[in-house]
Formats: structure tokens, C-alpha cells, sequence
């Protein structure tokens, strides 16, 4: 049988997409944000014979490597495709690489506004089509276990990558553009939403089941700034996201935007549109609930230092984070990625204890 988009096997364990929805579940669903990475020896063996990006744009590959963690760990509620938030300035026609032991470089990152016009905004998302079939592929050989979801890097987090040419702690660059040249950083956040909106349609259309935004620099930004820079164009991708997915008679999917350092303005976040926002450590789970309400579900946020504590320690610390959120409209997860020197047992007690607790 051929391998479409029309013909998945049913989904058997829907419980993070009902806590997404806000229905019952009869566990806590967890999943944990870079499952599938630097942690697992089995991802080191692909990565030993084949390049990051190479991983990322050959859909057999991606499959295998968004499947190891799901072997190791039968209590995840879920996975998430093998990709990168930077495959998007990618396919706009900027050379991004992956530098082992530094991260991504940008041999020619943005150096004024003038180069944002040679951003190549046509046909970006169907040079992304890669991932397409991949989530495809993925969705037939996960075989309804588990729900699959889809990712995007957010306009404001993928901008500064843009600007710095890789990670930075300061974000110098960007600060300086921010002030200096507004309306041009307007005009490269709006390009960046357009091409979002339509990377997120085609991950739906090809088998994500539910999208992820990920605005991992928002830390960088106070409230005003992020209300100025990131808030607006999160709204718009859901709005238009769905207004898409209905316009090509897709089914709608549940959305999450995991702002990284934004427990300033979840006031803010609670009104985009999403049914999900993701929380980092930093967060109280009280009085996030406080803030946004009973009509959103939230995500998160164990430290991932924790879990380079001892078993019984991480065991009664995520027991504890599950009495705190509570089990309805709840999907647990680390409060950021997991980090590469995680003990490998770590996982399997923070995923069982998950779903002991309650
Ligand atoms: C900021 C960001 C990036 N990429 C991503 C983010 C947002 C999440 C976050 O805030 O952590 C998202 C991402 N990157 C990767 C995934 C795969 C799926 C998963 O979560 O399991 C996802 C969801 C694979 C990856 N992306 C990267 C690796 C390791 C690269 C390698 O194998 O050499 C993996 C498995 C590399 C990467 N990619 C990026 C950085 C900064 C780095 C280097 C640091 C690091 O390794 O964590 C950009």
C-alpha cells in the first residue's frame, strides 16, 4: 500500500491531544521538548555517519531518528518530528550550519535591513517540502501509538538567529535593530509570519497533529518589547492558521506557544489563541493558573538540570509538579530541552513517574 497523507493508521493513545482540547484524560500525557537529540547514543550513531542537515532533509532518517526515544520510553504521550526551527532562513536562502559542540552558524547573517530584501519569500515553503514527507513517513510507522506534532521556530526567535548568525547571549544585534531600524524589523517579522503560516498548513496537510511554536528568545525581551515584537505576529499564526486549514477543509489541529523566559506576560500569551502555552521553569504552576485562567492548557516546566538529580529525588519532584498543575487541561514536559549529558534513566523515571502521580 502506497504511503499517503489520506490513509494513517488510527491513533491509539489521543490523551495529548484531549488535554490540549481540555478532555478528560485518564493519565497526565508527557512528552519532553528535544526527546529525540543529543541524550540518546542510538540519535549519536546516525549522527556519526550523516550531517545534522542531512538528517533533517532525508524523510527515512528523520523518521527513525523522531522514533528512538518512543522505543526507549513506552510512557511518552508523544513525538515530535526531527527537523530544526532553522530549516526556515534556510529556505528563504541563507547558509545555516551545524557546528558540533557550538551550535548553528551563519557564515552571512543579516548584516542591515537592505539584506532583507534578498530574502527569497516565493516557493520558501515548498523547498521546505522535505519535511512534509517526512511527517508522512513518520505518521505511518509510528502506527497510531502516539500523536505526532509539528514545529515551527516563532518570527522574533528566528529573526535573532538571522541577525547574530547563531546562538548569543546577548543579543546585541538584534537589540540594536530593534531600536534602530522598527519598521524594517516589522516588515522581516511579517515576511517571517507569512512563510510560518504556510510551513504549519503543509506540516497539517502532511500528518501533524498538533503544531508547537517555539519563541525560545523571549527571554531576551521585557513585557513591552514583547508585546511590541513577538505578541502580535504569535496571534496572527494562529488566527491564520486556522482560517487556512478551514479554507483548504483540513481538519483543525490544537496549537502551543512555548515562549522560553515569558513569565512576564502570560497574561498576554493567554489571549493569542492557543490552546496550549508551554512554561519554562522559572513559572509557577499556581500562579500561572492564576493568570490565564481554567480555559487553556499548560505545559511544562521541570528544570532540565533536574533530572541529573538522583531517581528518587527527580521521581518526588515531578510527582510534586503534577499535584501542582493538577490533571485536567495538564501536559507535562521539562520547562526546555532536555541537555545532552542527561543520564539516559533519567527519562524513564520522569516519564513513569508522570504518569503514577495524581
Ligand atoms: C532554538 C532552537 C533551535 N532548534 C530548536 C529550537 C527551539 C527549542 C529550544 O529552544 O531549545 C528546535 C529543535 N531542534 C531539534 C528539534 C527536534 C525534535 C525534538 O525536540 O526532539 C527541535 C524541536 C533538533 C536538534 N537541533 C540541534 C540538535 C543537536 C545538533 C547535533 O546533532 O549536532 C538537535 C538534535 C542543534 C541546534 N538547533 C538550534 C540550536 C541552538 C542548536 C544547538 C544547541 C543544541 O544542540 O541544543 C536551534
Amino acid at each position: 500500500m502506497e504511503l499517503t497523507n489520506k490513509n494513517f493508521p488510527a491513533l491509539k493513545n489521543d490523551r495529548l491531544l484531549r488535554a490540549a482540547l481540555g478532555k478528560e484524560v485518564d493519565k497526565v500525557p508527557v512528552w519532553v521538548m528535544r526527546q529525540a537529540g543529543r541524550y540518546l547514543p542510538e540519535f549519536q550513531a546516525v549522527r556519526a555517519k550523516h550531517d545534522f542537515f542531512t538528517v533533517c532533509r532525508t524523510p527515512e532518517l528523520a523518521c527513525e531518528v523522531t522514533l528512538q526515544p518512543l522505543r526507549r520510553y513506552p510512557h511518552l504521550d508523544a513525538s515530535i518530528i526531527f527537523s530544526d526551527i532553522l530549516v526556515i532562513p534556510q529556505a528563504l536562502g541563507m547558509t545555516v550550519e551545524m557546528h558540533p559542540g557550538l551550535g548553528p552558524v551563519f557564515p552571512n547573517p543579516l548584516k542591515d535591513p537592505s539584506e532583507i530584501d534578498n530574502l527569497q519569500e516565493e516557493n520558501a515553503v515548498s523547498r521546505l517540502d522535505y519535511v512534509g514527507k517526512a511527517i508522512t513517513l513518520t505518521r505511518h510507522k509510528i502506527e497510531g501509538k502516539v500523536p505526532l506534532i509539528g514545529f515551527t521556530g516563532a518570527p522574533f526567535t528566528l529573526m535573532g538567529y538571522m541577525i547574530e548568525g547563531g546562538g548569543s547571549k546577548t543579543m546585541a544585534k538584534t537589540k540594536e535593530w530593534l531600536e534602530k531600524y522598527s519598521n524594517e524589523v516589522h516588515k522581516l517579522l511579517a515576511m517571517l509570519s507569512r512563510v510560518i503560516v504556510d510551513y504549519l498548513v503543509m506540516q497539517v496537510e502532511s500528518g501533524a497533529q498538533l503544531l508547537q511554536v517555539f519563541e525560545s528568545s523571549a527571554d531576551h525581551l521585557p513585557r513591552e518589547l514583547f508585546k511590541e515584537f513577538s505578541a502580535p505576529y504569535l496571534k496572527t499564526i494562529r488566527s491564520e492558521v486556522k482560517r487556512k486549514l478551514e479554507a483548504k477543509q483540513l481538519e483543525q489541529v490544537p496549537m502551543t506557544v512555548f515562549a522560553k523566559g515569558g513569565g512576564h506576560s502570560l497574561d498576554v500569551q493567554a489571549g493569542l489563541g492557543y490552546e496550549t502555552l508551554g512554561l519554562d521553569w522559572t513559572v509557577d504552576p499556581i500562579e500561572a493558573r492564576k493568570i490565564v485562567g481554567d480555559n487553556i492548557t499548560l505545559q511544562g516546566n521541570l528544570d532540565p538540570q533536574d533530572l541529573y538529580k538522583k531517581p528518587e529525588e527527580i521521581r518526588s519532584m515531578t510527582i510534586n509538579m503534577v499535584r501542582k498543575f493538577g490533571k485536567h487541561r495538564y501536559i507535562a514536559n521539562l520547562g526546555h530541552g532536555i541537555t545532552p549529558q542527561t543520564p539516559l534513566e533519567s527519562m524513564t523515571v520522569f516519564t513513569e513517574a508522570v504518569h503514577e502521580a495524581v
